[in-house]
């Protein structure tokens, strides 16, 4: 098959709209939810708003360790010495009740008496027998005593579908008693390497052999991000073995990322084979080639069912093309709403683009000596540089543009 085709699709795009081609794509084809329970919803896209089907804290109850009292009953400039009518622990609420110079012991959580109206904690109080005495001025009105409904209202909208369910939010749920959640089903995803030249690590290398890093590097990064992908092993550059597998994978995955295989050479055969199968009436061809560096070559597809992300083969590449394209997809399948981090950080030192495209160089976040967040561009900045990118934690976004950046500058980046 001969990759040098004519376009009869999208083709180098901008950045910016070939990730709106994404985000409209994955709006069209958004999962269905599932119900999950509370335990496992960790890390899914909320797909449903959570409402509040309680108040929170649902009782009063005491903050603190020591004598439930009526504030009135305290003097301001004298101690007051109270009389200890009983106890109430965390638990089980007996219902009690305090009257005028009274208190009654309680912990932290416990169900604040009737008639009293806020905590002497008890490190401050001296007790002797059934005598109580609070030092004068040591209880402000209301001290230590959680009210009902000051966290969460019964009927409060506390979760709203597209946000991420993170540790902080599947514990609020877990506060109101939701035992389950409507979440969106996570996209299954197949990953595909491609390559005459590949080797698995640990086997021998022949000469002109190179070991397969893409593979580790695309399933850290799924697995990252709560994904369960599946690796196949590594194709040969033979059009019909490619053709047949990923027409294999397209029928039974919702999502399908190859690397390698999509720019110029004689062995690029993913471009040619996707638009031959978008002929055929079985997919069609998003988009081929944005306008950004590393990446540039990115295909996007549709076959059968499944969505296509190709990334190039270079290892910088899909690093870049995954952060930016492969993410978008996967959070857009989910409905996920919540951006993903994006900071801004001064340039540690000065970078010369000298190309119109947008650029993701890789760099190191560190704190400026003012303590305001700066990036440090790594200067090995080709595409087959990945000591560079392990080095690195970030990628800076430089915009479409030649420009000269000098040190200093405020630069977006995306921390990886
Ligand atoms: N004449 C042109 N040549 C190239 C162009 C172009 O526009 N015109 N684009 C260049 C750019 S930019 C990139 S990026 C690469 C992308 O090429 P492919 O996506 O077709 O990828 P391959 O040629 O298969 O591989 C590129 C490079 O990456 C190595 N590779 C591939 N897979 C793996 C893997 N799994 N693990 C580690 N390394 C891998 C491969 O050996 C190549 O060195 O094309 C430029 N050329
Ligand atoms: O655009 Mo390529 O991805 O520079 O190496």
């Amino acid at each position: 098959m001969n990759p040098s085709i004519v376009p009869d699709f999208p083709s180098g795009l901008p950045f910016e709209q070939a990730r709106a081609i994404v985000a409209a794509v994955a709006a069209a084809q958004r999962l269905p939810s599932q119900t999950l329970a509370l335990a496992r919803a960790h890390g899914h896209v909320l797909a449903q708003d959570v409402v509040a089907p309680m108040a929170l804290p649902s009782f009063d109850n005491s903050a603190m360790d020591g004598f439930a009292v009526r504030h009135a009953d305290l003097a301001t400039d004298a101690d007051s010495a109270l009389q200890l009518v009983g106890e109430q622990f965390a638990g089980h609420s007996l219902g009690l009740a305090i009257g005028r110079r009274q208190c009654l012991r309680i912990t932290t959580g416990a169900p604040l008496p009737a008639g009293a109206d806020a905590i002497a904690i008890k490190e401050s109080a001296c007790v002797d027998g059934n005598r109580v005495v609070v030092p004068a001025g040591s209880v402000r009105p209301g001290a230590h005593v959680r009210r009902t409904g000051e966290d969460v209202r019964a009927g409060d909208r506390v979760l709203e579908a597209g946000w991420v369910m993170s540790p902080a939010r599947i514990a609020l749920a877990a506060s109101l008693g939701i035992g389950q959640l409507e979440v969106a089903r996570r996209p299954t995803v197949a990953v595909f390497t491609t390559g005459d030249e590949l080797v698995e690590p640990g086997m021998a290398l022949q000469p002109g052999q190179i070991y397969n890093s893409n593979r580790e590097l695309l399933m850290g990064l799924l697995r990252g991000d709560g994904l369960e992908p599946t690796a196949w092993p590594s194709l040969a550059d033979d059009p019909a073995r490619v053709a047949s597998m990923l027409q294999d994978a397209a029928s039974s995955f919702d999502v399908v990322i190859t690397c390698g295989a999509v720019s110029a050479g004689e062995k690029d055969h993913i471009p040619a084979l996707l638009q031959h199968q978008a002929a055929a009436g079985r997919g069609r061809m998003h988009f081929w080639k944005v306008r950004m560096k590393p990446g540039m070559p990115l295909l996007f597809a549709q076959l059968e069912r499944a969505q296509l992300l190709c990334l190039p083969g270079n290892p910088v590449s899909v690093l870049a093309t995954y952060l930016t394209f492969g993410r978008a997809l996967l959070d857009g399948l989910q409905g996920r709403l919540e951006p993903r981090p994006h900071w801004h950080a001064r340039l540690a030192s000065a970078f010369d683009k000298r190309h119109a495209r947008r650029e993701f160089l890789r760099g190191r976040l560190l704190p400026g000596a003012d303590g305001t967040l700066q990036v440090a561009p790594n200067p090995a900045d080709g595409s087959h540089r990945l000591a560079a990118a392990a080095q690195s934690d970030a990628l800076i976004v430089l915009p479409e543009g030649e420009h000269a950046f000098v040190a200093g500058e405020l630069v977006e980046v995306l921390p990886y």
